[in-house]
Protein backbone atom coordinates (compact mmCIF):
# COMPACT_ATOMS: atom_id res chain seq x y z
CA UNK A 1 0.00 0.00 0.00
CA UNK A 2 0.99 3.43 -1.10
CA UNK A 3 2.53 5.42 1.86
CA UNK A 4 -0.11 8.39 3.18
CA UNK A 5 1.01 11.78 4.72
CA UNK A 6 -1.03 11.77 8.29
CA UNK A 7 -2.98 14.74 6.48
CA UNK A 8 -3.03 13.40 2.72
CA UNK A 9 -6.97 12.97 1.95
CA UNK A 10 -8.07 9.15 1.57
CA UNK A 11 -9.39 8.38 -1.46
CA UNK A 12 -12.29 5.47 -1.19
CA UNK A 13 -13.94 3.52 -3.10
CA UNK A 14 -13.61 2.43 -6.66
CA UNK A 15 -11.27 4.49 -8.12
CA UNK A 16 -13.36 7.38 -9.26
CA UNK A 17 -11.71 8.60 -12.60
CA UNK A 18 -12.11 5.45 -13.71
CA UNK A 19 -15.13 4.82 -12.76
CA UNK A 20 -16.30 7.91 -14.10
CA UNK A 21 -14.94 7.69 -17.65
CA UNK A 22 -17.21 4.47 -17.87
CA UNK A 23 -20.21 6.44 -16.44
CA UNK A 24 -19.47 9.71 -19.11
CA UNK A 25 -19.16 6.95 -21.71
CA UNK A 26 -22.69 6.31 -21.12
CA UNK A 27 -23.78 9.23 -22.47
CA UNK A 28 -27.02 11.22 -21.89
CA UNK A 29 -29.05 8.27 -22.34
CA UNK A 30 -27.61 6.60 -19.96
CA UNK A 31 -28.80 9.52 -17.47
CA UNK A 32 -30.71 7.63 -14.78
CA UNK A 33 -28.24 4.27 -15.02
CA UNK A 34 -25.43 6.76 -14.40
CA UNK A 35 -27.29 8.68 -11.60
CA UNK A 36 -28.62 5.10 -9.82
CA UNK A 37 -25.11 3.04 -10.45
CA UNK A 38 -22.74 6.45 -9.13
CA UNK A 39 -24.61 7.12 -5.86
CA UNK A 40 -26.89 3.77 -5.06
CA UNK A 41 -29.84 6.41 -5.64
CA UNK A 42 -33.00 5.35 -3.70
CA UNK A 43 -35.77 3.65 -6.45
CA UNK A 44 -37.67 6.85 -6.19
CA UNK A 45 -34.97 8.46 -8.01
CA UNK A 46 -33.95 6.12 -10.36
CA UNK A 47 -36.46 7.45 -13.10
CA UNK A 48 -34.76 10.53 -13.16
CA UNK A 49 -32.24 12.24 -14.72
CA UNK A 50 -29.81 13.05 -11.87
CA UNK A 51 -26.65 15.02 -12.12
CA UNK A 52 -24.42 14.79 -9.46
CA UNK A 53 -22.40 18.11 -8.83
CA UNK A 54 -19.78 19.42 -8.05
CA UNK A 55 -17.87 16.52 -10.94
CA UNK A 56 -13.97 16.12 -9.96
CA UNK A 57 -11.94 13.41 -9.33
CA UNK A 58 -11.51 14.31 -5.76
CA UNK A 59 -15.13 14.06 -4.33
CA UNK A 60 -14.26 11.15 -3.20
CA UNK A 61 -11.57 12.37 -0.78
CA UNK A 62 -11.85 12.10 2.90
CA UNK A 63 -10.73 13.52 6.30
CA UNK A 64 -11.13 11.96 9.33
CA UNK A 65 -13.24 13.18 11.62
CA UNK A 66 -12.41 11.49 14.87
CA UNK A 67 -9.16 12.02 16.47
CA UNK A 68 -7.67 14.22 19.68
CA UNK A 69 -7.67 17.28 17.29
CA UNK A 70 -10.17 18.96 14.53
CA UNK A 71 -9.62 18.32 11.30
CA UNK A 72 -8.95 21.53 8.87
CA UNK A 73 -5.88 23.39 11.09
CA UNK A 74 -2.55 21.30 9.82
CA UNK A 75 -4.87 19.84 7.21
CA UNK A 76 -3.78 20.55 3.75
CA UNK A 77 -5.80 23.87 2.94
CA UNK A 78 -8.13 23.18 -0.03
CA UNK A 79 -9.63 24.93 -3.07
CA UNK A 80 -12.54 26.83 -0.91
CA UNK A 81 -12.91 27.70 2.58
CA UNK A 82 -15.63 29.51 4.50
CA UNK A 83 -16.01 30.87 7.92
CA UNK A 84 -19.48 31.56 9.49
CA UNK A 85 -20.27 32.87 12.93
CA UNK A 86 -23.19 32.25 14.92
CA UNK A 87 -25.28 33.44 17.84
CA UNK A 88 -26.23 30.56 20.18
CA UNK A 89 -29.58 30.38 20.86
CA UNK A 90 -29.52 27.75 23.39
CA UNK A 91 -31.18 29.49 26.72
CA UNK A 92 -29.89 26.41 29.05
CA UNK A 93 -26.83 23.89 29.65
CA UNK A 94 -29.06 21.43 28.66
CA UNK A 95 -29.82 22.74 25.62
CA UNK A 96 -25.83 24.05 24.91
CA UNK A 97 -25.18 20.27 25.26
CA UNK A 98 -27.94 19.51 22.66
CA UNK A 99 -26.27 22.06 20.33
CA UNK A 100 -22.99 20.28 20.39
CA UNK A 101 -24.48 16.98 19.72
CA UNK A 102 -26.47 17.58 17.13
CA UNK A 103 -23.46 19.61 15.52
CA UNK A 104 -21.39 16.75 16.16
CA UNK A 105 -23.75 14.06 14.51
CA UNK A 106 -23.76 16.51 11.69
CA UNK A 107 -20.33 17.43 10.92
CA UNK A 108 -19.31 13.11 11.09
CA UNK A 109 -21.68 12.33 8.75
CA UNK A 110 -21.13 15.71 6.27
CA UNK A 111 -17.55 15.49 6.58
CA UNK A 112 -17.86 11.24 6.12
CA UNK A 113 -20.25 11.63 3.11
CA UNK A 114 -23.47 8.87 2.47
CA UNK A 115 -26.95 8.67 1.61
CA UNK A 116 -29.52 10.86 3.47
CA UNK A 117 -32.36 9.01 4.59
CA UNK A 118 -35.46 9.07 1.80
CA UNK A 119 -38.30 10.66 3.59
CA UNK A 120 -42.13 10.66 3.01
CA UNK A 121 -42.70 13.03 0.10
CA UNK A 122 -44.96 15.04 2.11
CA UNK A 123 -41.90 16.25 4.03
CA UNK A 124 -39.22 18.51 3.37
CA UNK A 125 -36.32 16.32 2.01
CA UNK A 126 -33.42 15.11 4.57
CA UNK A 127 -31.10 16.79 2.27
CA UNK A 128 -31.00 20.06 0.69
CA UNK A 129 -29.86 18.37 -2.28
CA UNK A 130 -27.52 20.32 -3.45
CA UNK A 131 -24.63 17.55 -4.04
CA UNK A 132 -26.80 15.41 -5.66
CA UNK A 133 -29.16 12.48 -3.99
CA UNK A 134 -25.60 10.97 -2.24
CA UNK A 135 -23.50 13.14 -0.05
CA UNK A 136 -19.94 13.28 -1.39
CA UNK A 137 -16.98 13.59 1.45
CA UNK A 138 -15.21 16.05 -1.03
CA UNK A 139 -12.29 16.49 1.52
CA UNK A 140 -14.92 18.80 3.42
CA UNK A 141 -13.47 19.48 7.29
CA UNK A 142 -16.20 21.65 9.68
CA UNK A 143 -14.18 23.24 12.26
CA UNK A 144 -15.94 24.17 15.94
CA UNK A 145 -14.36 26.91 17.76
CA UNK A 146 -16.43 29.44 20.97
CA UNK A 147 -15.80 32.72 20.78
CA UNK A 148 -15.61 34.51 24.49
CA UNK A 149 -19.10 35.48 24.40
CA UNK A 150 -19.76 31.98 25.00
CA UNK A 151 -18.38 32.18 28.62
CA UNK A 152 -20.81 35.01 29.72
CA UNK A 153 -23.44 34.40 32.41
CA UNK A 154 -25.80 32.41 29.84
CA UNK A 155 -24.52 28.48 31.22
CA UNK A 156 -22.13 28.39 33.49
CA UNK A 157 -18.85 28.67 31.88
CA UNK A 158 -17.38 31.69 32.80
CA UNK A 159 -14.50 30.08 35.20
CA UNK A 160 -13.83 27.67 32.14
CA UNK A 161 -13.17 30.80 29.92
CA UNK A 162 -10.07 30.06 28.14
CA UNK A 163 -6.95 31.84 29.87
CA UNK A 164 -6.27 34.28 26.39
CA UNK A 165 -9.78 33.93 24.84
CA UNK A 166 -10.94 37.80 24.62
CA UNK A 167 -13.44 39.61 22.51
CA UNK A 168 -11.90 41.02 19.38
CA UNK A 169 -10.23 44.45 19.72
CA UNK A 170 -10.11 46.82 16.95
CA UNK A 171 -6.39 47.67 15.77
CA UNK A 172 -5.66 50.92 14.69
CA UNK A 173 -5.95 50.43 11.28
CA UNK A 174 -9.32 48.62 11.45
CA UNK A 175 -12.75 50.15 10.01
CA UNK A 176 -14.48 47.23 11.77
CA UNK A 177 -18.29 46.44 10.68
CA UNK A 178 -20.13 44.78 13.71
CA UNK A 179 -22.52 42.90 11.65
CA UNK A 180 -19.48 41.00 10.22
CA UNK A 181 -17.82 40.89 13.71
CA UNK A 182 -17.72 38.36 16.62
CA UNK A 183 -20.20 35.90 17.56
CA UNK A 184 -20.44 32.53 20.06
CA UNK A 185 -19.63 30.11 17.37
CA UNK A 186 -17.54 29.61 14.13
CA UNK A 187 -17.39 26.96 11.95
CA UNK A 188 -14.60 26.92 9.50
CA UNK A 189 -15.86 24.66 6.27
CA UNK A 190 -13.23 23.62 3.80
CA UNK A 191 -13.63 21.38 0.81
CA UNK A 192 -12.53 20.76 -2.65
CA UNK A 193 -15.87 23.31 -3.79
CA UNK A 194 -17.65 26.35 -3.23
CA UNK A 195 -20.94 24.10 -3.20
CA UNK A 196 -19.62 21.65 -0.70
CA UNK A 197 -19.23 24.22 1.80
CA UNK A 198 -22.74 25.69 1.24
CA UNK A 199 -24.29 22.03 1.21
CA UNK A 200 -22.32 21.86 4.80
CA UNK A 201 -23.90 25.32 6.09
CA UNK A 202 -27.20 24.88 4.79
CA UNK A 203 -27.62 21.36 6.24
CA UNK A 204 -26.38 22.90 10.08
CA UNK A 205 -28.58 25.89 8.88
CA UNK A 206 -31.20 23.48 8.68
CA UNK A 207 -30.52 21.02 12.00
CA UNK A 208 -30.07 23.50 14.45
CA UNK A 209 -33.37 26.27 14.21
CA UNK A 210 -33.97 26.60 17.76
CA UNK A 211 -30.10 26.32 18.85
CA UNK A 212 -27.88 28.42 16.17
CA UNK A 213 -28.59 31.98 14.50
CA UNK A 214 -26.16 32.75 11.44
CA UNK A 215 -24.82 35.55 12.28
CA UNK A 216 -21.77 36.64 9.68
CA UNK A 217 -20.30 34.52 6.96
CA UNK A 218 -17.65 35.12 4.22
CA UNK A 219 -16.46 32.69 1.71
CA UNK A 220 -13.29 32.36 -0.22
CA UNK A 221 -10.86 30.62 -2.20
CA UNK A 222 -7.18 29.65 -3.35
CA UNK A 223 -5.88 28.21 -6.50
CA UNK A 224 -5.08 24.73 -6.55
CA UNK A 225 -1.55 24.65 -7.63
CA UNK A 226 0.30 21.55 -9.04
CA UNK A 227 1.82 19.28 -6.47
CA UNK A 228 5.37 18.14 -8.29
CA UNK A 229 7.07 14.77 -6.33
CA UNK A 230 9.85 15.97 -4.20
CA UNK A 231 9.67 19.60 -5.03
CA UNK A 232 8.55 22.13 -2.26
CA UNK A 233 5.11 22.97 -2.93
CA UNK A 234 4.73 26.49 -4.07
CA UNK A 235 2.31 28.75 -2.68
CA UNK A 236 -1.00 30.06 -3.98
CA UNK A 237 -1.18 33.96 -5.12
CA UNK A 238 -3.44 36.39 -2.58
CA UNK A 239 -4.95 38.93 -4.31
CA UNK A 240 -2.20 41.46 -4.65
CA UNK A 241 -0.40 38.86 -6.63
CA UNK A 242 2.59 37.96 -4.31
CA UNK A 243 2.22 34.58 -3.25
CA UNK A 244 1.14 33.99 0.17
CA UNK A 245 2.27 31.17 2.61
CA UNK A 246 5.92 30.96 1.91
CA UNK A 247 7.10 31.17 5.32
CA UNK A 248 4.14 29.73 6.91
CA UNK A 249 5.26 26.78 9.47
CA UNK A 250 4.68 23.31 8.16
CA UNK A 251 1.87 21.89 9.21
CA UNK A 252 3.42 18.43 8.27
CA UNK A 253 6.27 19.37 10.94
CA UNK A 254 4.42 17.85 13.99
CA UNK A 255 6.90 19.03 16.94
CA UNK A 256 6.70 22.19 15.75
CA UNK A 257 2.77 21.99 15.25
CA UNK A 258 3.05 20.82 19.08
CA UNK A 259 4.53 24.16 20.45
CA UNK A 260 2.85 26.80 18.08
CA UNK A 261 -0.84 25.40 17.52
CA UNK A 262 -2.16 23.05 19.80
CA UNK A 263 -2.80 23.77 23.84
CA UNK A 264 -0.91 21.41 25.75
CA UNK A 265 -1.65 19.42 28.85
CA UNK A 266 0.63 21.04 31.12
CA UNK A 267 0.07 24.79 30.07
CA UNK A 268 -1.68 27.27 32.05
CA UNK A 269 -5.09 26.29 29.93
CA UNK A 270 -8.01 24.95 31.82
CA UNK A 271 -8.15 21.29 31.60
CA UNK A 272 -10.51 20.68 29.11
CA UNK A 273 -8.92 22.62 26.66
CA UNK A 274 -6.31 20.65 25.86
CA UNK A 275 -5.77 19.78 22.37
CA UNK A 276 -7.27 23.30 21.31
CA UNK A 277 -5.87 26.30 19.34
CA UNK A 278 -6.98 29.76 19.49
CA UNK A 279 -8.37 31.01 16.02
CA UNK A 280 -8.39 34.48 14.71
CA UNK A 281 -10.32 35.55 11.56
CA UNK A 282 -9.97 38.69 9.86
CA UNK A 283 -11.53 39.43 6.77
CA UNK A 284 -9.22 42.63 5.45
CA UNK A 285 -10.66 44.09 2.21
CA UNK A 286 -7.51 44.99 -0.48
CA UNK A 287 -7.44 48.29 -2.14
CA UNK A 288 -6.40 46.51 -5.02
CA UNK A 289 -7.34 49.34 -7.34
CA UNK A 290 -5.03 51.38 -5.71
CA UNK A 291 -2.48 48.38 -5.73
CA UNK A 292 -2.66 47.88 -9.15
CA UNK A 293 -1.50 51.54 -10.32
CA UNK A 294 1.47 50.57 -7.68
CA UNK A 295 5.30 50.25 -8.97
CA UNK A 296 6.15 47.10 -8.94
CA UNK A 297 9.40 47.87 -6.78
CA UNK A 298 7.36 49.97 -4.46
CA UNK A 299 4.77 46.43 -4.15
CA UNK A 300 7.66 44.24 -3.53
CA UNK A 301 9.47 46.94 -0.99
CA UNK A 302 6.50 47.01 0.88
CA UNK A 303 5.73 42.80 1.24
CA UNK A 304 9.24 42.49 1.39
CA UNK A 305 9.56 39.80 -1.28
CA UNK A 306 10.03 39.19 -5.01
CA UNK A 307 6.11 39.12 -6.93
CA UNK A 308 7.16 36.81 -9.36
CA UNK A 309 8.67 34.16 -7.27
CA UNK A 310 7.89 34.75 -4.00
CA UNK A 311 11.75 34.72 -2.83
CA UNK A 312 12.62 36.88 -0.13
CA UNK A 313 14.78 40.06 -1.78
CA UNK A 314 18.18 39.01 -2.18
CA UNK A 315 16.89 36.47 -4.40
CA UNK A 316 16.52 32.75 -4.19
CA UNK A 317 13.51 30.66 -4.50
CA UNK A 318 10.37 31.48 -2.01
CA UNK A 319 11.46 28.75 0.28
CA UNK A 320 14.91 30.45 1.05
CA UNK A 321 15.09 32.56 4.55
CA UNK A 322 15.06 36.03 4.32
CA UNK A 323 19.06 37.30 5.65
CA UNK A 324 17.79 39.95 8.06
CA UNK A 325 21.15 39.66 10.46
CA UNK A 326 23.14 40.71 6.76
CA UNK A 327 21.02 43.60 6.22
CA UNK A 328 20.56 45.63 9.94
CA UNK A 329 19.93 48.50 7.99
CA UNK A 330 17.19 47.45 5.28
CA UNK A 331 18.77 48.36 2.70
CA UNK A 332 17.72 44.88 0.46
CA UNK A 333 14.68 44.24 2.95
CA UNK A 334 13.41 47.63 3.99
CA UNK A 335 13.04 47.73 7.89
CA UNK A 336 9.40 48.29 7.55
CA UNK A 337 8.61 45.94 4.91
CA UNK A 338 5.88 43.34 5.38
CA UNK A 339 7.30 40.02 6.36
CA UNK A 340 9.76 41.99 8.18
CA UNK A 341 7.49 43.37 10.61
CA UNK A 342 5.42 40.45 10.90
CA UNK A 343 8.43 38.03 12.29
CA UNK A 344 11.75 40.25 12.07
CA UNK A 345 13.59 36.56 12.64
CA UNK A 346 15.05 37.40 16.14
CA UNK A 347 15.59 34.97 18.77
CA UNK A 348 12.45 36.28 20.82
CA UNK A 349 10.17 36.41 17.59
CA UNK A 350 10.35 32.47 17.64
CA UNK A 351 7.59 32.45 20.18
CA UNK A 352 5.04 34.31 18.09
CA UNK A 353 4.92 32.00 15.35
CA UNK A 354 1.33 31.58 14.06
CA UNK A 355 0.25 29.13 11.79
CA UNK A 356 -1.73 31.07 8.53
CA UNK A 357 -4.39 29.24 6.83
CA UNK A 358 -6.51 32.17 4.58
CA UNK A 359 -8.23 32.38 1.79
CA UNK A 360 -8.69 34.72 -1.18
CA UNK A 361 -12.19 36.32 -1.20
CA UNK A 362 -14.57 38.74 -3.75
CA UNK A 363 -17.67 39.64 -2.92
CA UNK A 364 -18.52 41.75 -5.58
CA UNK A 365 -18.76 45.61 -6.06
CA UNK A 366 -19.00 48.76 -3.22
CA UNK A 367 -21.54 51.43 -3.59
CA UNK A 368 -18.79 53.11 -4.83
CA UNK A 369 -17.94 51.34 -7.61
CA UNK A 370 -14.30 49.31 -6.26
CA UNK A 371 -13.82 45.72 -6.27
CA UNK A 372 -15.28 44.38 -2.73
CA UNK A 373 -11.90 41.65 -2.73
CA UNK A 374 -9.62 40.74 0.26
CA UNK A 375 -8.16 38.30 2.34
CA UNK A 376 -10.02 36.08 4.91
CA UNK A 377 -7.24 35.74 7.11
CA UNK A 378 -7.14 32.91 9.25
CA UNK A 379 -4.60 31.60 11.74
CA UNK A 380 -4.06 29.12 14.90
CA UNK A 381 -2.09 29.52 17.53
CA UNK A 382 -1.76 27.64 20.87
CA UNK A 383 -1.36 31.61 22.77
CA UNK A 384 -3.87 33.98 21.20
CA UNK A 385 -1.55 36.96 22.52
CA UNK A 386 2.25 35.90 22.09
CA UNK A 387 0.38 34.71 18.06
CA UNK A 388 -1.87 36.75 16.49
CA UNK A 389 -2.12 39.77 19.32
CA UNK A 390 1.75 40.55 19.07
CA UNK A 391 2.26 39.91 15.42
CA UNK A 392 -0.79 42.13 14.47
CA UNK A 393 0.58 45.32 16.83
CA UNK A 394 4.00 44.61 15.57
CA UNK A 395 2.52 45.26 11.82
CA UNK A 396 1.27 48.63 12.57
CA UNK A 397 1.94 51.71 10.94
CA UNK A 398 3.56 49.47 7.92
CA UNK A 399 2.92 50.35 4.80
CA UNK A 400 0.76 47.69 3.44
CA UNK A 401 -2.11 49.77 5.60
CA UNK A 402 -2.36 51.95 2.95
CA UNK A 403 -3.99 49.37 0.71
CA UNK A 404 -5.90 46.88 2.98
CA UNK A 405 -8.64 47.75 5.54
CA UNK A 406 -9.35 44.68 8.20
CA UNK A 407 -13.60 44.92 8.44
CA UNK A 408 -14.71 41.90 10.37
CA UNK A 409 -13.62 38.88 12.14
CA UNK A 410 -13.15 37.34 15.45
CA UNK A 411 -11.22 35.74 18.46
CA UNK A 412 -12.28 31.71 18.70
CA UNK A 413 -11.03 28.80 20.75
CA UNK A 414 -11.45 25.55 18.57
CA UNK A 415 -12.48 22.79 20.65
CA UNK A 416 -10.05 19.58 21.65
CA UNK A 417 -11.29 16.92 19.18
CA UNK A 418 -13.83 14.03 19.06
CA UNK A 419 -12.20 11.14 19.96
CA UNK A 420 -15.03 8.35 19.11
CA UNK A 421 -18.59 7.80 18.83
CA UNK A 422 -20.07 8.10 21.68
CA UNK A 423 -17.42 11.91 22.84
CA UNK A 424 -19.56 14.66 21.36
CA UNK A 425 -17.62 18.65 20.37
CA UNK A 426 -17.31 20.05 23.47
CA UNK A 427 -17.55 17.48 26.00
CA UNK A 428 -14.97 18.06 28.06
CA UNK A 429 -15.79 21.73 28.69
CA UNK A 430 -19.44 20.91 29.72
CA UNK A 431 -18.43 18.14 31.18
CA UNK A 432 -16.06 20.64 33.42
CA UNK A 433 -19.33 22.81 33.95
CA UNK A 434 -21.11 20.31 35.39
CA UNK A 435 -23.76 20.23 32.15
CA UNK A 436 -22.89 16.83 30.74
CA UNK A 437 -22.61 13.48 32.48
CA UNK A 438 -19.35 12.21 32.34
CA UNK A 439 -18.18 9.22 30.61
CA UNK A 440 -18.52 9.92 27.25
C1 LIG B 1 -1.31 39.56 12.10
C2 LIG B 1 -0.93 38.71 11.20
C3 LIG B 1 -0.97 38.96 9.75
C4 LIG B 1 -1.94 39.60 9.01
C5 LIG B 1 -3.23 40.20 9.48
C6 LIG B 1 -1.50 39.56 7.64
C7 LIG B 1 -2.18 40.11 6.56
C8 LIG B 1 -1.77 40.06 5.25
N1 LIG B 1 -0.66 39.47 4.74
C9 LIG B 1 -0.59 39.63 3.39
C10 LIG B 1 0.39 39.16 2.51
C11 LIG B 1 1.54 38.45 2.87
N2 LIG B 1 1.89 38.08 4.14
C12 LIG B 1 3.09 37.40 4.08
C13 LIG B 1 3.76 36.89 5.17
C14 LIG B 1 3.35 36.94 6.49
N3 LIG B 1 2.24 37.57 7.01
C15 LIG B 1 2.15 37.36 8.35
C16 LIG B 1 1.18 37.82 9.21
C17 LIG B 1 0.05 38.53 8.84
N4 LIG B 1 -0.31 38.91 7.60
C18 LIG B 1 3.29 36.57 8.72
C19 LIG B 1 3.58 36.08 10.11
C20 LIG B 1 4.02 36.32 7.58
C21 LIG B 1 5.31 35.51 7.49
C22 LIG B 1 6.48 36.38 7.74
C23 LIG B 1 7.75 35.55 7.75
O1 LIG B 1 7.85 34.64 8.59
O2 LIG B 1 8.64 35.85 6.96
C24 LIG B 1 3.51 37.33 2.73
C25 LIG B 1 4.80 36.71 2.21
C26 LIG B 1 4.71 35.25 1.92
C27 LIG B 1 4.51 34.37 3.13
O3 LIG B 1 5.44 34.07 3.86
O4 LIG B 1 3.38 33.99 3.36
C28 LIG B 1 2.56 37.97 1.96
C29 LIG B 1 2.54 38.16 0.47
C30 LIG B 1 -1.73 40.38 3.02
C31 LIG B 1 -2.06 40.81 1.61
C32 LIG B 1 -2.46 40.64 4.16
C33 LIG B 1 -3.71 41.37 4.34
C34 LIG B 1 -4.60 41.53 3.46
FE1 LIG C 1 0.87 38.64 5.87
Amino acid sequence: MKDRKPDEPISTGPTSTSRRRVLIGLGAAGGALTGSLMTGTPASAQTENVTNAPISDKTQERQPFYGLRQSGIVTSRPANGMVASFDVLAKTPADLVRMFQTLTERIAFLTQGGEPPALDPKLPPADNGILGPVVIPDNLTITVSVGASLFDDRFGLKRLKPARLVRMTSFPNDALDASLCHGDLSLQISSNTADTNIHALRDIVKKLPDLLLLRWKQEGSVPALPVKAGVPPESARNFLGFRDGSANPSPQDSGLMERIVWVQKDSDEPGWATNGSYQAVRIIRNFVERWDRTPLQEQQNIIGRHKATGAPMQGGTEHDVPDYAGDPEGKVTPLDAHIRMANPRTHGSEANLILRRPFNYSNGVTKSGQLDQGLLFIAYQSDLEKGFITVQKRLAGEPLEEYIKPIGGGFFFTLPGVANERDFLGRTLLEAAGSAQPGN
